[in-house]
């Protein structure tokens, strides 16, 4: 039977080492330091990315994946929108601009749409390599509110590459390009087929996507990886 998305997050990967816990003090947090994150680092027989030789040159818009993506679609009105540019190596840059539709406290983002906007920007990387991954790890930072109406300049760039997981991290400065990082993410990737997809995927929306001429041009394009 194929495995399932919920029985992989049950599994309980990120252990916490004990002598990084904190416990018993008020306002004391659980929360691991960097060396209680060992599947945010790289192996030692990691390498660096590759970018792919027919990768788009630094500058050049990446384009949508999938129309109906809520992170980089044109097919939905409250979507992020998000544009992402190769740049040098394996790095890309994005904005994105925060609607009313995308408020958390009044005049402000919500945290989860900051994280999907880093997560999107991250996910595009993969473009670069031409390789299909998922996020299996986001691990986000909120350093400033973000109002409605900001720009938030995205950066990302892959680290290394160990197997099938894909090390990367990104920020989000407010302001201008060169603004404060308002915030920033650490991740790994996993690489997967496009059964990943086809498999998982809700069936009407699955045909939908494979009777688009555009959208089987992405997915072949992927495919001829070599
Ligand atoms: C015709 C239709 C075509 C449509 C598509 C067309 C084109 C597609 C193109 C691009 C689209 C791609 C992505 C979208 C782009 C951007 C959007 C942003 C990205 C996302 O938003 S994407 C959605 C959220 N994402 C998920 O929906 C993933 C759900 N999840 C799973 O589906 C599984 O969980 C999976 C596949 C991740 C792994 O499952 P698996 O069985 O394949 O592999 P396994 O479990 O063996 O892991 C292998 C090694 O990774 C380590 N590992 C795994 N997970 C880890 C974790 N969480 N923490 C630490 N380590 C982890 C293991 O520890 C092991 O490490 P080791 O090898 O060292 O033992």
């Amino acid at each position: 039977m194929a495995r399932g998305p919920a029985q992989a997050t049950d599994t309980g990967r990120e252990r916490i080492p004990r002598k990084g816990r904190v416990s018993g003090v008020s306002g004391a947090t659980n929360r691991p330091e960097s060396a209680g994150r060992p599947s945010l680092t790289p192996p030692p027989d990691a390498t660096a990315p590759a970018r792919h030789p027919d990768a788009p040159a630094p500058g050049e818009l990446l384009g949508a994946h999938y129309d109906q993506c809520f992170g980089c679609g044109e097919g939905l009105p409250h979507g992020l929108h998000l544009a992402a540019r190769a740049d040098e190596g394996v790095s890309v840059t994005a904005e994105f601009t925060v609607q009313p539709a995308h408020q958390g406290a009044p005049g402000l983002a919500h945290g989860g749409v900051l994280a999907t906007a880093l997560d999107e920007t991250l996910g595009s990387l993969n473009w670069l390599r031409r390789a299909i991954a998922v996020t299996g790890r986001l691990e986000s930072d909120f350093l400033r509110p973000v109002p409605v109406g900001s720009v938030l300049y995205l950066s990302a760039r892959c680290t290394a590459v160990a197997g099938r997981k894909i090390y990367s991290s990104a920020e989000g400065r407010i302001g201008g390009p060169d603004g404060p990082v308002a915030v920033r993410a650490e991740a790994l990737f996993i690489e997967v087929k496009l059964d990943h997809f086809t498999q998982n995927g809700r069936p009407e929306e699955i045909r939908a996507a494979m009777s688009d001429p555009d959208q089987v041009k992405v997915a072949r394009a992927f495919e001829v990886n070599p």
